[in-house]
């Protein structure tokens, strides 16, 4: 009941301790909130109702000022589902069969849809089969632990409000249904996954998120992928493993982007220029899931092994 009341409804933790108190009259707590609950109902009365713009503004003033950025006021639009600004060249998106030419998808060509142009963002149609969702949930399952972020000024990993998920790696060497998939991944985006890491499998509960931020390093990060000697992530590919009845798309608050999770669908976008510059529109974030629960795979696609696949270009934002 008292969380009722956190959540600023009195009237209902009201409503619901007097249910209590019908069940169990000599109940302590619940005697005293009743007391409680009613006596902020009549201060409430004699105070004046708050307008909208004052309720925004109450709201505000209370958070920190990092959650009252543009940046994160969109995130929030976004994920309540409204439009923040047209999608930029929308009229020009379009859907194709990708095969590269390469024996595992010849007969089964990808279903790859764009839905932005500059940064190019796309998402794979179909592309896991319940099979292997099946499987790799199965490995995950008994490995799942809370998902660290690094810090950027020590370097440390640690846990963090902004991100809140449960993550584990699978190895493609482990399973033939990891490596089958990596191979997939590889055909369909024609760049070498040796370098990569390792399948991160996440699982986000109720309210589980990740607020903004960017997949790639910047350049001022302490040894950010420095052990791994391979380069920056060029590249994501999230994979949907589960759809979410509520909440949980994958947001783009730069471009007025929303991508809802489908489950068997995968998104995928490069986080760098061909110069090796970080695309800053690239900045997303995963809104919080509200009814549901959410799994994804992550594979992030370095810089190492990519010369010839995606050369480097001249200019700073080719
Ligand atoms: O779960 C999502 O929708 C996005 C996850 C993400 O951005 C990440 O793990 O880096
Ligand atoms: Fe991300």
């Amino acid at each position: 009941m008292s969380k009722v009341s956190n959540l600023g409804d009195v009237p209902q933790a009201l409503k619901l301790t007097n249910e209590l108190l019908s069940l169990d009259p000599t109940h302590e707590r619940a005697t005293n909130n009743k007391r409680y609950f009613e006596q902020m109902l009549r201060d409430d009365e004699k105070r004046e109702p708050l307008s909208q713009e004052a309720k925004r503004i109450q709201y505000q003033e209370n958070r920190d000022s990092y959650r009252n950025t543009q940046e994160f006021l969109t995130y929030e639009a976004l994920c309540r589902g409204e439009n923040t600004q047209p999608i930029k060249d929308a009229h020009r998106l379009k859907c194709q069969y990708v095969t590269n030419n390469h024996p595992l998808l010849l007969l089964q060509p990808a279903k790859e849809e764009e839905m932005h142009l500059d940064p190019w963002i796309v998402v794979y149609h179909d592309i896991m089969s319940e099979e292997e969702m099946r499987q790799i949930k199965r490995l995950a399952t008994p490995r799942l632990n809370r998902a660290t972020v690094q810090n950027a000024k020590t370097g440390e990993l640690e846990t963090a409000h902004y991100r809140i998920s449960k993550s584990a790696w699978l190895r493609g060497e482990e399973d033939p249904v990891i490596k089958k998939y990596n191979e997939r991944m590889q055909a369909i985006t024609g760049l070498d996954l040796e370098t990569a890491e390792e399948l991160q499998i996440a699982n986000y509960g109720l309210g589980g998120h990740y607020e903004p931020h960017y997949d790639f390093a910047r350049r001022d990060e302490k040894d950010a992928f420095k052990t791994l000697g391979t380069g920056n992530r060029i590249a994501t590919f999230l994979n949907y493993m589960s759809d979410v009845q509520a909440g949980g798309a994958t947001v783009f608050p730069y471009l007025g982007l929303k991508l809802y999770p489908k489950k068997g669908d995968a998104a995928f976008w490069y986080n760098l220029h061909k110069s090796g510059d970080g695309i800053h529109e690239t900045r997303h974030a995963a809104c919080p899931v509200l009814v549901g629960i959410k799994w994804v795979a992550n594979k992030w696609i370095h810089e190492r092994g990519q010369e010839f696949r995606r050369p480097c270009g001249l200019e700073p934002d080719e």
